[in-house]
């Protein structure tokens, strides 16, 4: 898969009254290189209908897209990739229907679980969550920058820091080893962000050609 080093995570419950893509087209023009459609209340058309929206808007700015949960969603969009939780489709089920080239992501919360996500063809994993966040109920206790540490020792496929991270603690998740963060509050929730991600991203290893 293309590198990357800020995913930003839609949550229109942090921007009311802006447009989903206006908000997302900012990340991206702030510098997130990879983006993540996570709607978890909408009908599984309107899903779609967003689906097609931001995939077109990461298209014109040639940014990977992916969609969270919904397979055939992100294969009638023709998305980069899908990404998946622990109570998700399994990633072998998942890679059957993706085919090879698709980008499959995975959560995990220990190391146990990215140790299978890496052995299973897992593209990139989610770490997390780092610190508390409000932004997922049904979510483990923080793991901790600990949790971070032990994964940038023993996992080589990429992994994005994710849950509660802020401008004012990504420096704890990156003395940590990670190179790659994800945030969903602290971005869509911004008034300016692109300032926002302009900031994560100056706190970020520099990836080439971006
Ligand atoms: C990059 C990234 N990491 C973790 C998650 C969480 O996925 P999951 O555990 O399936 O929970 P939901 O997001 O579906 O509520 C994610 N979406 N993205
Ligand atoms: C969607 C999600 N997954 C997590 C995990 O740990 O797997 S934490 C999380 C929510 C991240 O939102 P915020 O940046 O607002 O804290
Ligand atoms: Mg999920």
């Amino acid at each position: 898969m293309k590198d990357f080093s800020l995913y930003a995570i839609t949550g229109e419950q942090f921007h009311p009254g802006r447009d989903l893509v206006t908000v997302m087209e900012e990340a991206i023009l702030g510098g997130a290189d990879i983006i993540q459609l996570r709607d978890k209340t909408s009908s599984k058309r309107d899903v779609l209908e967003k689906a097609r929206a931001l995939r077109g808007l990461t298209r014109k700015h040639d940014v990977t897209f992916i969609v969270n949960d919904h397979i055939d969603i992100a294969l009638t969009v023709d998305a980069d990739g899908i990404h998946l939780g622990q109570d998700d489709l399994p990633l072998e089920d998942a890679r059957r229907i993706m085919g090879p080239d698709k980008i499959i992501g995975i959560s995990t919360h220990h190391i146990g679980e990215a140790r299978a996500a890496e052995a299973g063809g897992a593209d990139y994993i989610g770490a997390g969550p780092v610190f508390p966040t409000k932004s997922k109920t049904d979510v483990v206790d923080p793991v901790t920058t600990g949790y971070i540490r032990q994964v940038a020792a023993e996992i080589r496929i990429p992994f994005v820091a994710i849950g509660g991270i802020k401008l004012h603690n990504v420096d704890q998740v990156t003395e940590a080893g990670a190179e790659r963060v994800c945030a969903i509050s602290e971005i869509v929730g911004a008034e300016d962000i692109k300032d926002v991600c302009r900031r994560f991203r100056a706190r970020l290893p520099v990836r080439e050609g971006k």
